[in-house]
């Protein structure tokens, strides 16, 4: 099986751990493959929009979510470091506000599967950060949403940096509350 998958405190997140083969050239892997996803996961997803970002150090992008056209995301690190955190929004579910983080890293080449209904975010931890994912909708910013990262209903226990670096959306001021989504 091309991918092992490991269970995290959100029964519905998936951790991803493809397999690598090194050589003396340096390194190959199947970054997506439809039917090894579908095989080790049993989630059946329609991907239709990759997306590349890069930051640097101390930014926290998220937490984001869009209320039509919900997003499933397949995501990765290929430069850097970051911590990954989905936090479950889904009204009718038992895990609702409760969240699951994860170092992801270039050199261990792990990808979290986060399925429509969460809200997601990461910091970069390294220097510069690339930061790689598949989803299975398309970008809707009339319906984007941004839940505030550190809204102590959610409590994320995030890794200490010395600047959080924002963007205007994602600001106190502008991010909603877990008890107003
Ligand atoms: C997300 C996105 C942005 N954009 C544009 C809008 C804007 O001018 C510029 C930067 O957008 P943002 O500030 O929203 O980028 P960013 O803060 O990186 O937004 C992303 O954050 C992570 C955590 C996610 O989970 C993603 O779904 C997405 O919300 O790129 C697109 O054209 N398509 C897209 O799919």
């Amino acid at each position: 099986m091309p991918y092992s998958v490991t269970t995290t405190q959100l029964p519905d997140v998936l951790l991803l751990t493809p397999r690598v083969f090194g050589d003396h050239r340096g390194f190959f892997y199947e970054s997506f493959n439809q039917r090894d996803f579908e095989e080790a996961t049993g989630v059946n997803a329609r991907f239709v929009q990759d997306n590349h970002s890069r930051s640097s150090r101390g930014v926290l992008r998220g937490l984001h979510y869009q209320t039509q056209q919900a997003q499933g995301k397949l995501v990765r690190v290929t430069a850097g470091e970051v911590f990954d955190v989905a936090v479950d929004i889904r009204k009718d579910s038992p895990d609702f506000g409760r969240w699951t983080g994860h170092i992801l890293c270039a050199e261990q080449f792990q990808q979290l599967w986060i399925p429509p209904g969460f809200a997601h975010g990461f910091l970069v931890l390294s220097d510069h950060a690339e930061f790689l994912y598949k989803t299975t909708d398309y970008y809707a910013p009339e319906s984007e949403r941004s839940l505030y990262w550190n809204d102590p209903d959610v409590a994320i226990d995030w890794p200490a940096v010395a600047d959080v670096l924002l963007s205007e959306k994602d600001t106190e001021s502008r991010a909603l509350r877990l008890k107003d989504i």
